[in-house]
């Protein structure tokens, strides 16, 4: 199989090239993130075009969910490759789906339409994904997907697929009976994460935890960031730098700790320690807690704060070979596991070597809470990837949520693409990924 034309695209997620092969009068497209020629590992999603989903955003499937958290999660990978297949419908077109659909509403599932019309219940055939993916040079794939025949297949066409990583996003009651004939019906893996449905007035956070699940598979690069703080209606997140404010509702209270319970380890700087001296657990929501760190370059934590006494999990402190070897010790035996990276800027750790260390120990998704230097400094760096704010009908004057990010005009202002604003109790929740493009 022949690439016929190949051209740049840039999007909201990075910029792409884009190949276009044709079999059998159909275009099949490769949507293929850097140079993938001779890798290994690649992280690779076999989507089946749904016109419904996929561009309508009909919630009857999982489809348009899947094609955009896997854009999303390309373009955070350093390589990666999208194929769309012109398969519409599990290869029985866009007429017979729609038909097919109408069968579902007057109570068969998805497969016993397809056979009522008479179809297979699939007849999707992914020999030409194998062609494109061979024309392109990938030595072996991580494959983005809950099918394990997809899998099966490639593998019987000669790719060699490393790993499955699982794609659960966009779950929701429109979908619910069609996503568990899949599963029951054509072997999909799909666990209905016991964490979906969730408190309901929390479930507008699902593009954020599709996103976390996807982390969670291992790839190349640090954990994914997600930036999590609450502000006053102009901006502030406390009177001063000294005094803790707690400026969330409860309900928002409630978002925080339901967000603590969905990442590996939650982060913030010694100064939220010292002002706040906060648990960093889970206590309004049920769930696992996570693994607190904390940034002190000089090691100012105080072997007898909450979190070295109380947490279940004692706390990763990250410190510069410079500190102090008695504070080290102290902190030891307190129970907090030292690590040590080199200095970054402004007396701060390194947060690039913080990133890749915490990544090997394990930590796939790391939520950071602040306090204003840590925000300011991870969004400099350009470490976030995705960003919770709550907003307060409060006015304050007081310590600014990011004092300088633009000011000295090195800096562009960053985007929220596709904000999404949510009311929780009288608070506002803006939310979205961040993109560096
Ligand atoms: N015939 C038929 N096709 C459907 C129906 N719902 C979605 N599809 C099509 O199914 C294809 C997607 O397949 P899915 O079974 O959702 O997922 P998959 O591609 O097998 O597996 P994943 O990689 O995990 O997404 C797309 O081509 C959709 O158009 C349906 O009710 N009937
Ligand atoms: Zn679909």
């Amino acid at each position: 199989m022949k690439n016929l034309v190949k051209t740049r695209i840039p999007t909201g997620y990075g910029e792409f090239t884009l190949y276009l092969y044709t079999e059998h009068g159909k275009d099949h497209l490769a949507l293929v993130k850097s140079d993938v020629d001779g890798e290994t590992g690649v992280p690779v999603r076999v989507h089946s075009e749904c016109l419904t989903g996929d561009v309508f955003g009909s919630r009857r499937c999982d489809c348009g969910d899947q094609l955009k958290h896997t854009l999303q999660y390309l373009g955070r990978s350093r390589c990666g490759v999208l194929l769309y297949l012109r398969q519409e419908g599990r290869g029985i077109g866009l007429r017979k789906k729609l038909e097919a659909y109408n069968l579902q509403d007057r109570g068969l599932d998805t497969v016993e339409a397809n056979i009522s019309l008479g179809h297979q219940p699939d007849e999707r055939n992914y020999g030409v994904a194998a062609l494109m993916l061979k024309d392109l040079g990938v030595r072996s794939i991580r494959l983005i997907t809950n099918n394990p025949r997809k899998v099966d297949e490639l593998t019987e066409y000669g790719i060699q697929v490393d790993a499955r990583i699982p794609i659960e996003v966009g779950h929701h009651d429109d979908n619910a009976g069609y996503l568990r004939s899949k599963a029951e019906k054509l072997a999909h893996l799909l666990t209905f994460r016991e964490r979906t449905p969730f408190h309901h007035e929390l479930a507008f956070i699902e593009p954020l935890i599709g996103q976390l699940s996807l982390a969670r598979a291992p790839a190349e690069g640090g954990p994914f960031v997600t930036l999590t703080y609450a502000q006053s209606i102009d901006g502030s997140i406390a009177v001063d730098s000294q005094v803790p404010y707690a400026l969330s509702s409860r309900p928002s209270l409630t978002l925080t700790h339901f967000l603590r319970a969905h990442h590996d380890a939650l982060l913030v700087g010694v100064n939220t320690i010292l002002s706040d001296d906060p648990q960093l657990n889970v206590r309004y929501y049920e769930g696992e807690n996570p693994q607190p760190v904390i940034l002190d370059s000089n090691l100012r934590t105080p072997p007898d704060c909450r979190v070295l006494r109380q947490s279940e999990k004692p706390p990763i402190i990250v410190t510069t070979a410079e500190s102090d070897p008695d504070k080290r010790e102290a902190l030891r035996s307190a129970g907090a596991t030292i690590l040590v990276v080199q200095p970054g800027e402004g007396g701060c750790v390194d947060l690039g070597e913080t990133l890749t260390k915490l990544s090997q120990l394990g930590i796939r998704t790391l939520m950071v809470e602040g306090g204003s230097k840590i925000i300011g400094t991870f969004l400099k760096y350009h470490l976030v990837n995705y960003c919770v704010i709550t907003i307060t009908p409060k006015i304050i004057g007081g310590l600014k949520a990011i004092d300088d990010l633009c000011r000295s005009g090195e800096q562009a202002p960053l985007n929220i693409t596709e904000c999404r604003y949510h009311i929780l109790g009288s608070d506002i929740i803006a939310f979205g990924p961040i993109g560096y493009v």
